[in-house]
Formats: C-alpha cells, structure tokens, sequence
C-alpha cells in the first residue's frame, strides 16, 4: 500500500485509481438496487445490509455477492481490512447530485477504524480537515498553531481512497455542495500525483465539474448481533 500514500496529508490516507475497471463500474451501478434509497436533504443513500440499530449494532447478514466481487477479495490482496476484527461487514451507498454533498463529520466509534471508499461516475473533492482541537503531536511543531489543518482529495470515478488510524481518528471529512470544484492543481489536490487523469482537469482551468456521483464506503462494525441469524438463518454460503 505504501506507494499509494497521500503525500504531505494525514498520515494515513491512501489513494489508488481505476481500482476497479469501467466494466465493473457499469455492473456494480446496474446492482444497485433503485427502490431501497432512503431520501436525506443533501443526498440519497442505502446502508447493506441494513442501518446500524440505536446502539451502533449491526445485525449480521453477509454483504451480497456484487458488493463483494471484486470489491473485497482485492481489499484482502492488499491487507485493508487486515486488522479489523470482522474484515468488511457494513457498506453505506451514497449518492450526490450537483451542488449536493455532506457536512463536515467524523465516523467514530462506531466502526474499526478503517473506511475505504470506492467512487463511481463523478469526480468531486474530500475535503478533510484536522479536528480544531490541540491534541498533542510528536515533531508536530506547527500543529494548530495556523488553525486546523485541511487537504483536499480529489476522488476520481473508479478510484479507492483508504482512511485508516490517526486520519481516521483527527479528522473530519465533508463534501462542499457545489456543482463545481475550482482551483485544482498539483499545489492544492493532496494526492496530485496519485490521480489517474490530471490532464482534463488542466485541460478545464482546473474546474471539475459536478455530475452525479455515487459511493460505496466499505467499514467494519464493531458491534454485531447474531440473533438475527440465529432465528432466521439457516441459508447456505
Ligand atoms: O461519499 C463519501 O465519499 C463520503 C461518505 C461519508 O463520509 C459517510 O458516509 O460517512
Ligand atoms: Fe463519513
């Protein structure tokens, strides 16, 4: 993994792109299922298998097959979810249309600490900012003394970006609700040199213009119920 660390940006994010093909990109969006979508003001999405309950447990059912193929035997060729006490359990699908997006968050506890997104048709900017407040730093000198830190990440369809540890842990992250992303260049994207495609975004003055664009984030819930199951669950595989 570590030739696609984000330089110069939380210490632990990673970003690979065409992580999955246009053909698989195609299939996947074909999968999703167009009557589950739970509707919110700035975005649509499905949690599979389903919402966490009000105590942040999830209630086990395994993920389908078109989630998982190829998506997460290529996460366990590359040690994602390695550490993480069920591999991938939960997978949140959200979609944004132009000039929609998310406020500033973090995950929490919720989760194991490792999040690893897959971005399909449009591209738009993470915008991931160090929590405000001082939590101390080894050789951090400059640490907060210009205000929180903040990178921008550039998520290309067809790429993945890993959050894991302190990036998961010190940051927020949020998505600005525009329908343009300006001012990109090699000086302001984080993982510049990680991107699939710089040339059109030279090509347009740096903009990127907003389309609709939908993302599978993959995590491990750390707190599971079986009783679901148990009662129901004889099926097979
Ligand atoms: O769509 C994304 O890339 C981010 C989604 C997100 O932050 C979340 O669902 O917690
Ligand atoms: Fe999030």
């Amino acid at each position: 993994m570590e030739q696609y660390r984000i330089p110069d940006a939380p210490v632990s994010m990673f970003y690979i792109h065409d992580f999955i093909t246009e053909e698989e990109e195609q299939a996947i969006l074909q999968s999703i299922p167009a009557k589950r979508w739970v509707s919110l003001s700035h975005r649509r999405l499905q949690a599979v298998p389903t919402r966490l309950t009000a105590t942040n447990t999830l209630l086990a059912s395994p993920l389908p097959t078109w989630l998982t193929v190829p998506i997460v035997s290529r996460f366990n060729e590359l040690g994602i979810f390695e550490g993480a006490p069920h591999g991938v359990n939960h997978c949140l699908i959200n979609e944004y249309l132009p000039g929609q997006g998310i406020m500033p968050h973090e995950d929490g506890g919720a989760y194991h600490p490792v999040v690893a997104t897959v971005s399909f048709s449009g591209s738009l900017v993470l915008d991931v900012t160090e929590k405000g407040a001082s939590i101390p730093r080894d050789g951090g000198a400059d640490a907060n003394q210009d205000g929180p830190k903040s990178w921008r990440i550039l998520q290309e369809p067809r790429s993945l970006l890993v959050t894991v540890g302190a990036a998961y842990d010190d940051t927020l992250h949020g998505i600005a609700d525009v329908t343009e992303d300006v001012d990109l260049n090699k000086h302001t994207v984080a993982n510049w040199n990680l991107l699939g495609d710089t040339q059109s975004i030279e090509a347009s003055q740096g903009r990127n213009e907003r389309t609709t664009r939908i993302s599978l984030t993959y995590r491990d819930v750390k707190k599971v119920s079986t009783i679901g199951s148990k009662l129901f669950g004889k099926a097979k595989g």
